[in-house]
């Protein structure tokens, strides 16, 4: 995107006619035409962000009143010129944002976007889809199945060693407590050994970082996976951090998603959901290569890596996320969709191309009083109106999270086939 900024009134000869050119150009997206005194400013202002508010036209000529200008713009210096002083300088230099951030309560906020509110089983019952439903758990079972016989080898090999997760709770939500259990089931059924550390919601960070560093001094352990999320006084960044680039079995170690990022490098790792979600679309025969994915979500553990991933595999990507202006008319040109998001049934019908493949990571609990626990879980899509669109779709449950504790085996084995000289 091109942000100009120029005044009429203060730019030099010649500036007129580039700035009519450029604001011919597909590329331009803000052209201030206004002048810089109108709006309060000086010469040596600029943008302070690579975005502007909602609601200013693209290209064209903008105006700013003294007020907006105070909350866009900042005093920037370019060189000699500058009236700023040296000093001043490097906290003068705009610095855009960096990050962005994952936040279902915007999706939820959105006026334009309404969730579809039918949930219940009659209702699924009714389709007449024509959608091949992409069964993850038989896919899963396949897996593990691969997995371990690839332990029974290993086994031989080595003299009986077999590979070992670590998994660190911290706290006690009753859905991290299932999750945690169910990995544990899953590595006892493909014969990995499960280390566990359960350690209360009060404790301290650097109770979890000793906790970290007895699993990476330990050899048997092959993988450590800290429960997310983690209590909120604790810094994640830093515990993810402290795990041994080695042990990274949940991908989520900044070297290893540095390195996914990075053309030329091979990440130790890959996270689980996102490679989960990968292996579904290859083993259902779906290719990637050229295809159009839209990736719904940014979040550290699935849109942001699955998004990479799928580049890697030559799809074209597009992330659509919560300050996505008409996501529906985004998505629709996918041929490959995976959302990410956290919103029950957010993508509704319409936002499927005719034929398109469907991915739903999406666990949503949501209420419903005809079952035992009072709620059952949905994904983000909306799952009866995109089987009448999608030439193939994964159910929620049965479809991303099996893969994703099977992608948690298969990262385990191979770090131990690492250890013990049997794989690079
Ligand atoms: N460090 C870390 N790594 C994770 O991989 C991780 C995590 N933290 N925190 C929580 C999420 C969630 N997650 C799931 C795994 C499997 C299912 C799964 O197997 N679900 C089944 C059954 C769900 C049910 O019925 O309860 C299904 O979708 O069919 C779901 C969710 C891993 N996570």
């Amino acid at each position: 995107m091109c942000l100009l900024l120029l005044s009429r009134a203060t730019s030099r000869r010649g500036s007129e006619k580039m700035l009519e050119k450029l604001a011919s150009s597909p590329q331009a997206q803000l052209i201030y035409t206004g002048r810089y005194s109108d709006a309060g400013l000086k010469p040596h202002h600029s943008l302070a962000g690579y975005s502007y508010p909602t609601g200013y036209p693209s290209g064209g000529s903008v105006h700013f009143s003294r007020l907006q200008a105070a909350a866009l713009f900042r005093p920037v210096s370019y060189g000699k010129s500058s009236p700023l002083s040296a000093s001043s300088f490097l906290g003068a230099c705009p610095r855009p944002p960096l990050l962005g951030w994952n936040s279902p309560e915007i999706w939820r906020d959105r006026e334009d976007i309404q969730p579809c509110r039918a949930i219940l089983d009659e209702d699924l019952m009714e389709t007449n889809s024509t959608a091949a439903i992409i069964d993850g758990k038989l896919i899963a079972e396949k897996i593990r199945q691969e997995i371990a016989e690839e332990i029974t080898r290993l086994k031989s090999e080595t003299g009986g060693k077999v590979p070992g997760l670590a998994v660190v709770l911290v706290g006690s939500r009753k859905d991290s407590e299932t999750y945690v259990r169910s990995k544990k089931k899953a590595c006892k059924e493909v014969g990995i050994a499960s280390f566990g550390e359960d350690l209360a919601e009060s404790s301290s960070e650097d109770d979890v970082l000793a906790v970290v560093q007895k699993f990476n001094d330990d050899p048997s352990v092959h993988g450590i996976l800290i429960q997310l999320p983690l209590p909120k006084h604790m810094n994640e960044e830093k515990i993810l951090a402290a795990v041994s680039v080695e042990k990274d079995v949940d991908g989520f170690h900044p070297l290893n998603i540095g390195k996914l990022a990075m053309q030329g490098r091979t990440p130790l790792f890959v996270p689980c959901t996102p490679r989960g979600c990968i292996e579904l679309l290859l083993r259902s025969n779906v290719d990637i290569k050229g295809k159009h994915a839209v990736v719904i979500g940014r979040s550290n553990v699935v849109g942001t890596p699955a998004a990479m991933l799928l580049q890697r595999h030559q799809a074209t990507v597009t992330v659509v996320h919560s300050r996505t202006p008409n996501p529906a008319e985004v998505t629709q040109r996918a041929d490959i969709v995976i959302a990410a998001v956290g919103v029950a049934h957010l993508v509704r019908g319409d936002w499927i191309k005719p034929g398109a493949v469907v991915i739903d990571v999406g666990i949503n609990p949501i209420e419903d009083p005809s079952t035992k626990k009072g709620y059952r879980l949905v994904g983000d899509v909306c799952f009866k109106e995109a089987c009448m669109k999608a030439s193939a779709i994964t159910p929620v449950p049965g479809g991303v999270g099996p893969m994703t504790i099977a992608m948690l085996l298969s990262n385990t084995l191979d770090s131990a086939k690492r250890a013990y000289g049997l794989a690079n």
